[in-house]
């Protein structure tokens, strides 16, 4: 069974300490890759099992605490309080820790509210000791964990009445305890009065073919998937970043946009090597040195969003040095690949030079899938007379709403800056300058490639704004053309397009940088939103824009401007012309062959992995 299957098992690194009344480890246990599983004893009690193959360590849920504020960077400690036992576990799946402690938290209530087993039946159930492996959460589960938190919660009865005595206990087990199991809840104590501690654990619903895609990943292949633009990759990418063990995954994109949607770093950024302009030999060098490679040598698994950017020279050079510093023969020196992109888009940045060198034309040993549901309206992938058409009366559509302007999509970096300029001066009344918090100036250039967010941004009162939400770690969520006024705290007030006003406070964006450090910045999660570049706007999905195309200058951006709206109806196209729509030869000519390869492989796909969930 794939590990992640079952939402009560985890496979990570564990440490067993046993303590004594001071709370210091008199006894220390390392499994460097265990299983961790839930489930009940004889007495139907809640028991976490640890088990690396050998003899398995057992211990009963009943009086515990939970320390799960790094479960994000997939770490969390359950003490058991009756032993005086901490078990220690790290390099979890951040996505399926998650859910293993929601499991936890819910069956561990739910226990909490049903009977114990009388002296009787413990005796009986003695006879036949076994560990069961817990099964799945149950609506009924969820509402006993609901009423026994509502309980905790509930106002006080008055004194003498015996729902006073039931509560205050609860109530004391809680005040003596606060990161007892209990607060494992994803929704915090100052929620409206009638939104449930629990809801069932979903994860977001993959659709078939993506979840073929998590599988083939989790089984260990080498894995390349494609598809046109809102087929949803990146979706899925950040759902593979969540299902594999921290430590030795680094997420990456060729561009610091795409890195920060999934949680990631720059490739540059991982491999250290500076432009990857320099020799082999140079290369390697930078590769080496003491910052750069542990990112090498702990890699095993490597993501790579948006790899229609990155260079097919580069590509190599980052295999030989994998093959060098892994002294391995294999691909990669055994690194698993996860790469992803849509070669139509944006090619490798090729600096004067004639044809760029998509790094398609020397993957070997990889499992290409292409992706076809398409999440948002898909782009048509031939310019007829008919889509000409409709591009050309798009012009005339009228998507400004409440006095809003739509998002322009421009060819050439120089224009977004000169048009938001305007814009801004434009605006009558004083501006107001905010500046970024950075953790550590050395990392400057880094933290402006890959945070959504300036260093310096200039407001009025009426600008056009973007948000970046910054969801769990650092991945991204982004909304468009906002209107901005000032709180009296001198924070900017968003006039949010469904009507609704918030006031914005900083919010700090946390990336990894080399050699296992951390660096920050701390700004407002706005930009100005009059115009945007196209080659920074792939990847994202857009309510409103202008298109013009006009001076378009490479093949895939025209399609890659096209592509970014979220419906037809919010786009409009100025002076389309289809020649402006190009794809490169080489690049057709590898689709080509991939859809026809595609009936094949999807047949294979199937008997290669026999157990699809099954998505919508
Ligand atoms: N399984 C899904 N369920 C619900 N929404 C989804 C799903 N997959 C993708 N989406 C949504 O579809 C939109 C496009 O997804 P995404 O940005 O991942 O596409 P993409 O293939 O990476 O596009 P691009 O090529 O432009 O980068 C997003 O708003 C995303 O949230
Ligand atoms: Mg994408």
């Amino acid at each position: 069974m794939l590990d992640g299957d079952n939402p009560a098992e985890l496979q990570c690194t564990v440490v067993i300490e046993w303590l004594n009344s001071c709370g210091q480890a008199t006894k220390r246990r390392l499994f460097k890759r265990a299983s961790v599983t839930i489930g009940r004893n004889e007495f139907k009690e809640i028991v976490l099992r640890v088990h690396d193959g050998k003899i398995p360590h057992s211990f009963t849920v009943s009086d515990v605490q939970l320390f799960n504020r790094f479960a994000k960077d997939g770490k969390c400690t359950v003490k058991f309080l009756p032993e005086n036992v901490q078990v220690l576990m790290s390099d979890c799946p951040p996505d399926r820790l998650s859910t293993f402690l929601k499991t936890l938290s819910i069956k561990h209530l739910a226990w909490k509210t049903s009977k114990c087993l009388g002296d009787r039946a413990k005796l009986l159930a003695c006879k036949n000791w076994r560990f069961e492996a817990i099964s799945p959460v149950q609506k009924k589960d969820v509402e006993k964990a609901n009423a026994f938190q509502n309980k905790v919660n509930a106002p006080m009865a008055p004194a003498g009445h015996p729902e006073r005595r039931a509560n205050t206990t609860a109530r004391a087990q809680q005040v003596k305890r606060p990161r007892n199991l209990c607060d494992f809840s994803p929704i915090k104590d100052k929620r409206p009065e009638k939104r449930p501690f629990f809801t069932l654990p979903t994860d977001y619903q993959l659709s078939r073919e993506q979840s073929s895609v998590l599988d083939a990943v989790l089984s260990g292949k080498n894995v390349f998937f494609t598809g046109s633009a809102g087929t949803g990759k990146s979706f899925l990418l950040k759902r593979i970043v969540g299902s594999l063990p921290p430590k030795s995954t680094y997420a990456t994109a060729s561009t610091g946009v795409a890195a920060s949607y999934i949680g990631g770093t720059t490739l540059h950024n991982f491999a250290g090597i500076g432009s990857g302009l320099g020799s082999l030999e140079q290369c390697l060098e930078l590769a080496q040195r003491p910052m750069v490679l542990p990112n090498w040598t702990s890699c095993q698994h490597l993501i790579i969003d948006e790899i229609s950017m990155v260079d097919a020279q580069l590509f190599d050079k980052l295999e030989t040095i994998a093959r060098s510093i892994k002294r391995s023969p294999e691909p990669f020196g055994g690194i698993q690949l996860i790469l992803c992109g849509d070669f139509l888009q944006l090619p490798p940045v090729s600096k004067g030079k004639d044809n760029p060198k998509y790094c398609f034309q020397i993957f070997s040993n990889m499992l290409t899938i292409y992706l076809t549901k398409a999440h948002i309206v898909p782009p048509s992938s031939r310019v007829t007379e008919v889509v000409t058409g409709q591009l050309l009366k798009s012009a005339s559509h009228s998507i400004e709403r409440d006095g809003i302007i739509a998002t322009r999509l421009c060819t050439h970096k120089d224009d977004v800056e000169l048009t938001n300029e305007n814009k801004l001066k434009q605006l009558q009344g004083p501006s107001r300058m905010f500046e970024a918090v950075d953790s550590d100036p050395h990392w400057l250039k880094l933290i402006d490639t890959i945070c959504p967010v300036g260093r310096l941004l200039q407001l009025k009162v009426g600008a056009q704004v973007r948000t970046f939400t910054c969801l769990r770690l650092f991945y991204l969520k982004i909304t468009y053309n906002k209107h901005v006024s000032f709180a009296c705290s001198g924070l900017p007030r968003v006039q949010f397009l469904c009507g609704v006003t918030k006031v914005i406070k900083p919010e700090r964006w946390v990336f990894k940088a080399n050699g296992g450090t951390y660096v920050s910045r701390q700004q407002l999660p706005l930009k100005l939103a009059w115009a945007i570049s196209i080659h920074k706007s792939q990847g994202m999905t857009l309510d409103c824009v202008e298109i013009s195309l006009a001076r378009v200058f490479e093949s895939g951006q025209a399609y890659v401007a096209l592509s970014r709206a979220r419906s037809f109806e919010g786009m409009r196209v100025l002076d389309f012309n289809p020649c402006v729509v190009q794809a490169n030869q080489d690049v057709l000519q590898f689709y080509r062959k991939l859809k026809k390869e595609n009936v094949h492989m999807q047949l294979s796909m199937d008997l290669f992995l026999p157990k699809l969930n099954t998505g919508p």
